[in-house]
Protein backbone atom coordinates (compact mmCIF):
# COMPACT_ATOMS: atom_id res chain seq x y z
CA UNK A 1 0.00 0.00 0.00
CA UNK A 2 1.00 3.55 -1.07
CA UNK A 3 1.80 6.07 1.33
CA UNK A 4 0.03 9.37 0.77
CA UNK A 5 1.97 12.51 1.74
CA UNK A 6 0.42 13.93 4.83
CA UNK A 7 -1.31 16.62 4.91
CA UNK A 8 -3.00 18.54 7.97
CA UNK A 9 -5.53 16.40 9.28
CA UNK A 10 -7.68 19.85 10.46
CA UNK A 11 -7.86 23.46 9.52
CA UNK A 12 -5.86 25.41 12.54
CA UNK A 13 -8.47 27.92 13.04
CA UNK A 14 -10.26 24.48 14.93
CA UNK A 15 -7.94 23.94 17.38
CA UNK A 16 -8.06 27.73 18.63
CA UNK A 17 -11.55 26.89 20.83
CA UNK A 18 -13.08 29.96 22.81
CA UNK A 19 -15.13 29.72 25.99
CA UNK A 20 -18.78 28.85 25.34
CA UNK A 21 -20.62 30.21 27.96
CA UNK A 22 -23.35 27.67 28.94
CA UNK A 23 -25.18 28.92 32.04
CA UNK A 24 -26.74 32.85 32.62
CA UNK A 25 -24.40 33.24 35.17
CA UNK A 26 -21.68 32.01 32.88
CA UNK A 27 -23.02 34.50 30.54
CA UNK A 28 -23.18 37.41 32.84
CA UNK A 29 -19.67 37.42 33.72
CA UNK A 30 -18.35 36.31 29.98
CA UNK A 31 -19.84 39.65 29.18
CA UNK A 32 -17.22 41.89 31.00
CA UNK A 33 -14.66 39.70 30.16
CA UNK A 34 -15.26 40.26 26.96
CA UNK A 35 -15.57 43.99 27.52
CA UNK A 36 -12.27 44.36 29.52
CA UNK A 37 -10.28 42.32 27.19
CA UNK A 38 -11.40 44.47 24.24
CA UNK A 39 -12.00 48.50 25.95
CA UNK A 40 -9.87 48.36 28.81
CA UNK A 41 -6.54 46.52 28.68
CA UNK A 42 -4.75 49.73 28.95
CA UNK A 43 -2.94 50.11 32.30
CA UNK A 44 -4.12 47.38 33.23
CA UNK A 45 -1.79 44.77 32.85
CA UNK A 46 -4.44 41.79 32.28
CA UNK A 47 -3.62 38.04 31.76
CA UNK A 48 -4.07 37.20 28.17
CA UNK A 49 -7.26 35.25 27.51
CA UNK A 50 -5.77 31.63 27.51
CA UNK A 51 -4.53 32.46 30.62
CA UNK A 52 -7.96 33.51 32.02
CA UNK A 53 -9.07 30.48 30.81
CA UNK A 54 -6.46 28.28 32.46
CA UNK A 55 -7.21 29.65 35.60
CA UNK A 56 -10.58 29.12 35.08
CA UNK A 57 -10.48 25.77 34.35
CA UNK A 58 -7.48 24.45 36.91
CA UNK A 59 -9.76 26.37 39.70
CA UNK A 60 -13.21 25.04 38.47
CA UNK A 61 -11.69 21.36 38.09
CA UNK A 62 -10.50 21.13 41.31
CA UNK A 63 -13.14 22.19 42.72
CA UNK A 64 -11.38 25.04 44.59
CA UNK A 65 -13.34 26.75 47.60
CA UNK A 66 -10.53 29.42 48.69
CA UNK A 67 -8.34 31.04 45.75
CA UNK A 68 -6.16 33.99 47.12
CA UNK A 69 -5.00 36.13 44.28
CA UNK A 70 -1.90 38.86 45.11
CA UNK A 71 -2.25 41.49 42.52
CA UNK A 72 -6.17 42.42 41.49
CA UNK A 73 -6.10 45.21 39.01
CA UNK A 74 -9.01 45.67 37.58
CA UNK A 75 -10.34 42.15 38.72
CA UNK A 76 -9.99 40.64 34.85
CA UNK A 77 -8.19 37.62 36.27
CA UNK A 78 -10.49 37.57 39.36
CA UNK A 79 -13.63 37.59 37.34
CA UNK A 80 -12.28 34.12 35.52
CA UNK A 81 -11.59 32.72 39.00
CA UNK A 82 -14.95 33.93 40.14
CA UNK A 83 -16.69 32.07 37.05
CA UNK A 84 -15.23 28.57 38.54
CA UNK A 85 -15.97 29.64 42.06
CA UNK A 86 -19.65 30.18 40.91
CA UNK A 87 -19.59 25.99 40.64
CA UNK A 88 -17.71 25.42 43.65
CA UNK A 89 -19.32 27.58 45.77
CA UNK A 90 -16.18 29.14 46.91
CA UNK A 91 -14.87 32.53 48.12
CA UNK A 92 -11.51 34.76 46.17
CA UNK A 93 -9.25 36.85 48.38
CA UNK A 94 -7.35 39.20 46.56
CA UNK A 95 -4.87 42.13 47.19
CA UNK A 96 -4.06 44.78 45.38
CA UNK A 97 -1.89 48.53 46.39
CA UNK A 98 -3.41 50.98 43.80
CA UNK A 99 -6.36 52.84 44.76
CA UNK A 100 -8.05 53.69 41.39
CA UNK A 101 -7.26 49.91 40.35
CA UNK A 102 -8.88 48.43 43.22
CA UNK A 103 -12.13 50.56 42.81
CA UNK A 104 -12.10 49.77 39.17
CA UNK A 105 -12.15 45.91 40.19
CA UNK A 106 -15.12 46.29 42.50
CA UNK A 107 -17.11 48.14 40.01
CA UNK A 108 -15.93 45.36 37.60
CA UNK A 109 -17.24 42.45 40.11
CA UNK A 110 -20.85 44.40 40.94
CA UNK A 111 -20.92 44.48 37.20
CA UNK A 112 -20.40 40.81 37.10
CA UNK A 113 -22.84 40.41 39.91
CA UNK A 114 -20.19 38.87 41.69
CA UNK A 115 -19.22 40.73 44.32
CA UNK A 116 -20.45 38.94 47.41
CA UNK A 117 -17.65 35.62 46.43
CA UNK A 118 -14.98 38.05 46.50
CA UNK A 119 -12.98 39.88 49.27
CA UNK A 120 -11.09 42.65 48.13
CA UNK A 121 -8.07 43.53 50.17
CA UNK A 122 -6.35 47.06 49.85
CA UNK A 123 -2.87 48.06 50.08
CA UNK A 124 0.71 46.48 50.83
CA UNK A 125 -0.21 42.80 50.36
CA UNK A 126 3.23 41.58 52.01
CA UNK A 127 2.12 42.64 54.81
CA UNK A 128 -1.73 42.56 54.64
CA UNK A 129 -1.11 38.39 54.10
CA UNK A 130 -0.14 37.80 57.48
CA UNK A 131 -3.21 38.17 58.61
CA UNK A 132 -5.05 36.14 56.06
CA UNK A 133 -7.90 33.21 58.09
CA UNK A 134 -6.48 29.88 58.69
CA UNK A 135 -8.62 28.71 56.03
CA UNK A 136 -6.89 26.25 53.80
CA UNK A 137 -5.87 27.69 50.28
CA UNK A 138 -6.87 25.29 47.26
CA UNK A 139 -5.23 28.00 44.87
CA UNK A 140 -2.24 30.67 45.36
CA UNK A 141 -2.19 32.81 42.25
CA UNK A 142 0.87 35.52 42.16
CA UNK A 143 0.60 38.76 39.67
CA UNK A 144 2.10 41.36 41.42
CA UNK A 145 5.77 42.41 42.10
CA UNK A 146 7.69 39.63 40.60
CA UNK A 147 10.89 39.92 42.95
CA UNK A 148 7.93 39.67 45.72
CA UNK A 149 6.89 36.20 44.72
CA UNK A 150 9.33 34.59 46.92
CA UNK A 151 7.96 36.21 49.95
CA UNK A 152 4.02 35.37 49.11
CA UNK A 153 5.29 31.80 48.38
CA UNK A 154 7.50 31.48 52.18
CA UNK A 155 4.63 33.38 53.99
CA UNK A 156 1.31 31.38 52.01
CA UNK A 157 3.08 27.90 51.45
CA UNK A 158 1.59 26.47 55.01
CA UNK A 159 -1.59 27.26 54.05
CA UNK A 160 -1.90 26.00 50.78
CA UNK A 161 -3.65 22.20 51.05
CA UNK A 162 -1.80 19.20 49.82
CA UNK A 163 -2.66 19.28 46.48
CA UNK A 164 -3.29 23.07 45.90
CA UNK A 165 -2.06 25.11 43.75
CA UNK A 166 0.33 27.95 42.95
CA UNK A 167 0.14 29.38 39.69
CA UNK A 168 2.96 32.30 38.78
CA UNK A 169 2.61 34.52 35.95
CA UNK A 170 5.01 36.17 34.23
CA UNK A 171 7.76 33.19 34.03
CA UNK A 172 9.00 34.34 31.43
CA UNK A 173 13.30 34.78 30.90
CA UNK A 174 13.21 38.08 31.30
CA UNK A 175 10.49 39.44 34.01
CA UNK A 176 11.47 36.14 36.35
CA UNK A 177 12.90 36.05 39.29
CA UNK A 178 15.48 33.85 39.99
CA UNK A 179 15.16 33.22 43.69
CA UNK A 180 11.62 31.89 43.09
CA UNK A 181 12.21 29.69 40.02
CA UNK A 182 14.56 28.33 42.30
CA UNK A 183 12.15 27.91 45.30
CA UNK A 184 9.44 26.11 42.59
CA UNK A 185 11.49 24.03 40.23
CA UNK A 186 14.00 22.61 42.88
CA UNK A 187 12.00 21.37 45.64
CA UNK A 188 11.10 17.89 45.62
CA UNK A 189 8.25 18.45 47.64
CA UNK A 190 6.83 20.70 44.78
CA UNK A 191 5.31 19.43 41.10
CA UNK A 192 6.05 22.62 38.41
CA UNK A 193 5.08 22.77 34.83
CA UNK A 194 5.92 26.14 32.91
CA UNK A 195 3.05 26.49 30.19
CA UNK A 196 2.12 28.99 27.47
CA UNK A 197 5.84 30.33 26.76
CA UNK A 198 5.22 31.31 23.73
CA UNK A 199 3.40 34.31 25.39
CA UNK A 200 4.38 35.46 29.02
CA UNK A 201 4.41 32.33 30.57
CA UNK A 202 2.98 30.74 33.40
CA UNK A 203 4.20 28.16 36.11
CA UNK A 204 1.74 25.99 37.76
CA UNK A 205 3.38 24.18 40.79
CA UNK A 206 1.56 21.55 42.62
CA UNK A 207 2.26 20.96 46.68
CA UNK A 208 2.28 17.46 46.77
CA UNK A 209 0.30 15.60 49.28
C1 LIG B 1 -0.02 42.48 36.50
S1 LIG B 1 -1.13 43.42 37.46
C2 LIG B 1 -2.36 42.25 37.93
C3 LIG B 1 -3.25 41.86 36.79
C4 LIG B 1 -4.45 41.01 37.20
N1 LIG B 1 -4.04 39.82 37.89
C5 LIG B 1 -5.25 40.63 35.99
O1 LIG B 1 -4.82 39.74 35.24
O2 LIG B 1 -6.28 41.25 35.75
C6 LIG B 1 -0.22 43.60 38.96
C7 LIG B 1 -0.96 44.37 40.05
O3 LIG B 1 -0.28 44.12 41.29
C8 LIG B 1 -0.37 45.29 42.07
N2 LIG B 1 0.68 45.23 43.09
C9 LIG B 1 2.01 45.42 42.92
N3 LIG B 1 2.66 45.30 44.08
C10 LIG B 1 1.72 45.01 45.02
C11 LIG B 1 1.77 44.76 46.43
N4 LIG B 1 2.91 44.79 47.11
N5 LIG B 1 0.61 44.49 47.05
C12 LIG B 1 -0.58 44.45 46.39
N6 LIG B 1 -0.67 44.68 45.05
C13 LIG B 1 0.46 44.94 44.39
C14 LIG B 1 -0.22 46.41 41.05
O4 LIG B 1 -0.74 47.63 41.55
C15 LIG B 1 -0.97 45.88 39.84
O5 LIG B 1 -2.30 46.35 39.79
Amino acid sequence: QRRQPRGPAIDKSALQAKTIPYTEVEKRIMKVLDDLDANHRRGNMNVPVEDGRLLRLLAESMNARHIVEIGTSNGYSGLWFLMALQKTGGHLTTYEIDRARADLAIANFKRAGVEKDVTLVFGDAHANVLKLSDQPIDVLFLDADKEGYIDYLDKLMPKIRPGGLIIAHNMNTRQAHPPFVEAIAKNPKLETLFLHMDNVGVAVTMKKR
